[in-house]
């Protein structure tokens, strides 16, 4: 028998001899060194322990190479086509390949090391195999021997061999028949890949490692899989690249590695999926980028991302398509300014149309800069002109043609043709200067004491003739109220008298006279009024013109000034020469000889007569039984009545008469005109009629969008007084109107809802009712119908005779609805003169009250030595035991306050309540 020493033994198993030391104690032998002698059987039994171990080792390498198989299975179930080949290689390939491809799968990268050690063993095998490798490109044979279990290893090493580039190569065709079979690709490739991995792990290594983990991320990941392993192997791939490229992006997935063998005959078949080749080709791109700049970071990401699926890929595809289509869209838009006409308001939706974009965009980006809009929020032009240049729009606004200026407008008039006219003149002045007086002493007459109240409320016209030389006179009224009447009375005439009373000189409504009269570049004469009285200081009058630019003729300027008084007459006549000299001077002239043409003054609702307008004619002649048209009016001249009641026959040119025959009353300041035939004075008016209800309805419906009003009123800082005016004459419905307008303030705005000439009916109280306004009746009285339903609706309904009376109502109305302001007043002092304890009530100060009063509920405050300890409520007041209204000065009274106990003797009290204050 045969015995040797421990180191003897472990030199012929090529085991350390710490190794075999460690067997023999194991199995209870024991030794004390590697010089110990062992006995035959000791040594068999080290020899099978040996051997045992290896064996075990063996087994569990094929064990794990073995979990790959069964996908290798799997992925042949998928591959009808390449049953043979699938089976064939199944049973070899399969069980090897996914072997490596899981080994390497899980260490792809890291595979560099294991692929190393794998070739290294592997190689060794493929050593043996190697011819068999050069079969394998004939899958045929392959597969054959892809049945055996050893030949799968052969396989692997065959392609390795192929290193044999050309041995992956083989393989890989094969693989790209596979590709085919895509479906079984998976496996199939995946193993085909992963051999080569394996393979060329050996000489290749980095590529197979790629190729694995391309076959086992999915396609084109697998490619980058490849990548992030090339660029271990660099070189190697610089080879093969060329070939891998292809099949790559063949083989999209795993197959990819696959189809990369088969990739060029098979790649249509793989490009099925367009998008994968698509993919491919930008993940070449991505690739080689990513080679460029040498990241295996990169791969990994990439990798991670093929797990997620292909999904991320197309993703991303779709993603970058995506982004490069609308970019190119907005610089379309953005190059494209267009221009663009608009209202002076418009809703949001109506601008969006304008500006051809989404109305909800424009809501988005007024939205975005914090304005919250919807689409049939009105906007101004300012507004829209904004928002459309954000949207590369530039605004203008839309020009207005005004149908009816154009409807008035008149050619030039032949020189040759004109006559000279009587001057209109007008009568301005401050309220009170005498103006009416001045005007009846002209004319002789008393309307003075015709006028309620002593005032002028109307325009009136009147014709005088001196010396043969007619003057028309328009009174307009001094009073602030009139001031849109005397406008039209500056516009209409030609020279304005300003009446300035002598003994109180310039006062703001004359200054606003000069301004009007200014204005419409109309001659001024001043009349300095009333010099019989020993007040009367002309110079000083003079002096104080003088300071609003009238420079008197004997003061070296241009202004005519005559000192008069309408109660004794002097100076009357001298004025009225200065008139007509004046008229001479401008040179006056009109053509009487064409069509009337002038101005309604005013007009009224005669129950008996109907409708009648005071004109003032400026042009042509006008004749009974012409057809005309004032505004919404038309009719034809029934009859004429001049200044003195006298039925005439026709008006010449600076000739006021009294017109009777029109549909309707005409609005004072009117433009009349005489037409061919009383249709055409019916079309006239029905587009007047036309145009000033959309001029009414804009006004309406820019008022509501008045954005300040609207938002006031709805916070409640703001509310509204509606106003429905009724008065006998056109004149007066204005001058009202312009008063109460003139109440509005911040806090209340007034407004006027509705104005007519006549009594007021009862559509104007249903008005009022379903408006909630009050109705204003100036020299007119409601029917009985309508006061019987203001008294059911409950509508205010108010009368009056003199303006100043109506103004000072609505002022009051006005301030009842004006929120009150309170005030502090400080009503009384004490003293705490002593203290008591009372246990439920705390502790009563009895004081002396030393001015003013004390009242029950009143506040307080307490202060000890200048310093306030307390501010509130007095909870009780008493005289004695008894609670009292109030303790007045010079009294004693005992206090208690509300939640205060803490109170000393002299401390100083003071009472004060809130009142309210009037506006
Ligand atoms: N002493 C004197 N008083 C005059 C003269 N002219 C007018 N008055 C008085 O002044 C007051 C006002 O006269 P009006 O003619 O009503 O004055 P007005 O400018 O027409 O007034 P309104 O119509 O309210 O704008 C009346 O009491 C007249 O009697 C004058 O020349 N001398």
């Amino acid at each position: 028998m045969v015995k040797m020493r421990v180191y003897e033994l472990g030199r012929s198993l090529g085991r350390s001899n710490q190794e075999i030391m460690k067997i023999l104690t194991r199995n209870g032998i024991r030794v004390t060194s590697h010089m110990s002698v062992l006995e035959e059987n000791q040594i068999e039994m080290v020899r099978k322990t040996v051997e045992a171990n290896e064996k075990s080792k063996m087994e569990n390498q094929k064990n794990t190479e073995g979990e790959a198989p069964k996908k290798k299975n799997i992925s042949q179930v998928f591959h009808p086509q390449n049953s043979r080949s699938g089976i064939s290689r199944p049973a070899g390939q399969k069980s090897q390949k996914p072997a490596r491809p899981a080994g390497q799968s899980q260490d792809k990268k890291p595979a560099g090391d294991r692929p190393a050690a794998q070739g290294g063993e592997r190689r060794s095998q493929n050593g043996g195999n190697g011819t068999t490798g050069s079969q394998r490109p004939q899958n045929g044979e392959r597969r054959s021997q892809g049945q055996n279990g050893e030949r799968r290893n052969q396989g692997q090493n065959g392609e390795r061999r192929n290193g044999g580039f050309q041995g992956q190569g083989g393989e890989r065709r094969s693989q790209g028949q596979n590709g085919e079979r895509r479906g079984q690709g998976q496996g199939g490739e995946r193993r085909s890949q992963g051999q080569n991995g394996e393979r060329r792990s050996g000489s290749f290594q980095g590529q197979g490692g790629e190729r694995r983990g391309q076959g086992q991320n999915g396609e084109r990941r697998s490619y980058q899989g490849q990548g992030g392993g090339r660029p271990q192997n660099g070189e190697r791939r610089g080879g093969f690249q060329g070939q891998d490229g292809e099949r790559r992006p063949q083989n999209g997935d795993r197959r990819g590695g696959q189809r990369g063998g088969a990739s060029i005959p098979k790649a249509p078949i793989e490009s099925k999926p367009l998008t994968k080749e698509s993919r491919t080709r930008t993940d070449r791109n991505n690739d080689r980028n990513r080679k460029n700049s040498g990241e295996d970071k990169f791969d990994r990401l990439e990798k991670k991302n093929v797990s997620r699926g292909n999904n991320t890929v197309k993703n991303q595809k779709n993603n970058k398509p995506q982004t490069a289509k609308p970019a190119p869209a907005p610089e379309k838009k953005e190059d494209e300014i267009r221009n663009i006409v608009l209202p002076e308001t418009m809703t949001i939706r109506e601008l969006a149309d304008k500006m051809k974009v989404q109305a909800a965009a424009i809501v988005k980006k007024l939205f975005m800069q914090g304005k919250i809009v919807t689409v049939n929020h009105e906007i101004d032009y300012e507004t829209a002109e904004e928002i459309a240049l954000e949207f590369n729009c530039i605004a203008e606004p839309e020009e207005k043609v005004d149908v009816i200026a154009e409807l008035l407008k008149e050619d030039e008039e032949d020189e040759s043709k004109m006559v000279p006219r009587p001057p209109v003149v007008c009568v301005m002045g401050h309220v009170d200067h005498g103006k009416t007086s001045l005007l009846d002493a002209i004319r002789h007459t008393h309307v003075i004491a015709k006028e309620a109240g002593g005032i002028t409320q109307h325009i009136g016209a009147y014709m005088v003739t001196i010396n043969g030389q007619k003057i028309t006179f328009l009174d307009t009224p001094g009073h602030e109220a009139f001031t849109a009447m005397r406008m039209r009375g500056a516009n209409s005439t030609d020279i304005a008298i300003l009446v300035v009373a002598a003994d109180d000189g310039v006062m703001p409504q004359t200054i606003e006279a000069i301004n009007h009269a200014k204005a419409a570049g109309i001659e001024i004469i001043v009349a300095i009024n009333k010099i019989d009285k020993p007040s009367a200081n002309i110079e000083r009058v003079k002096q104080e013109l003088s300071e609003y630019e009238l420079i008197p003729e004997d003061w070296g300027g241009s202004t005519i000034c005559v000192p008069v008084s309408a109660h004794t007459g002097e100076g009357i006549d001298t004025l009225l020469e200065m008139i007509l000299l004046t008229a001479e001077v401008n040179e006056l002239k009109a053509n009487p000889n064409r069509k009337a043409r002038g101005l309604v003054i005013e007009a009224q609702l005669d129950k008996g007569k109907g409708p009648v307008a005071t004109v003032l004619v400026q042009k042509g002649t006008l004749h009974v039984g012409d057809p005309i048209a004032a505004g919404s009016c038309f009719g034809k001249v029934r009859a004429m009545i001049d200044d003195k009641g006298r039925r005439v026959k026709e008006a010449g040119p600076s000739v006021p008469v009294e017109i009777l025959g029109l549909s309707d009353v005409p609005n004072a300041g009117e433009i009349f005109v005489q037409t061919d035939s009383e249709k055409e004075a019916r079309s006239f008016a029905d587009t007047f009629i036309s145009e000033n209800k959309e001029r009414l309805l804009e006004e309406t419906r820019s008022k509501m969008s008045l954005d300040d009003l609207f938002s006031q009123i709805q916070a409640g800082n703001l509310k509204e007084l509606n106003i429905i005016v009724k008065a006998d004459v056109q004149g007066s419905v204005e001058a009202v109107k312009q008063s109460l307008l003139k109440l509005s303030n911040d806090e209340v705005v007034v407004k006027i809802i509705h104005g007519g000439v006549g009594a007021i009916n009862e559509s104007d109280v249903t008005l009022a009712a379903t408006s909630n306004a009050i109705i204003i009746g100036f020299n007119v009285r409601p029917d009985s119908t309508a006061k019987a339903t203001a008294e059911r609706e409950g509508v205010d309904l108010r009368l009056y005779r003199v303006i100043y009376d109506a103004i000072a109502d609505v002022e009051a109305a006005m301030k009842g609805m004006l929120d009150p302001i309170y005030e502090e007043k400080v009503i009384g002092h004490a003293e705490v003169r002593q203290t008591f304890k009372a246990s439920g009530v705390g502790t009563i100060a009895g004081s002396y009250v030393l001015d003013g009063v004390f009242q029950r509920n009143c506040k307080v405050r307490i202060t000890r030595e200048g310093k306030q300890i307390y501010e509130g409520a007095l909870a009780s007041l008493k005289r004695f035991k008894d609670d009292v209204k109030e303790v007045k000065a010079g009294y004693e009274c005992g206090l208690v306050f509300d939640k205060f106990n803490d109170l000393q003797e002299f401390d100083q009290v003071e009472a004060y309540i809130m009142v309210e204050v009037p506006r």
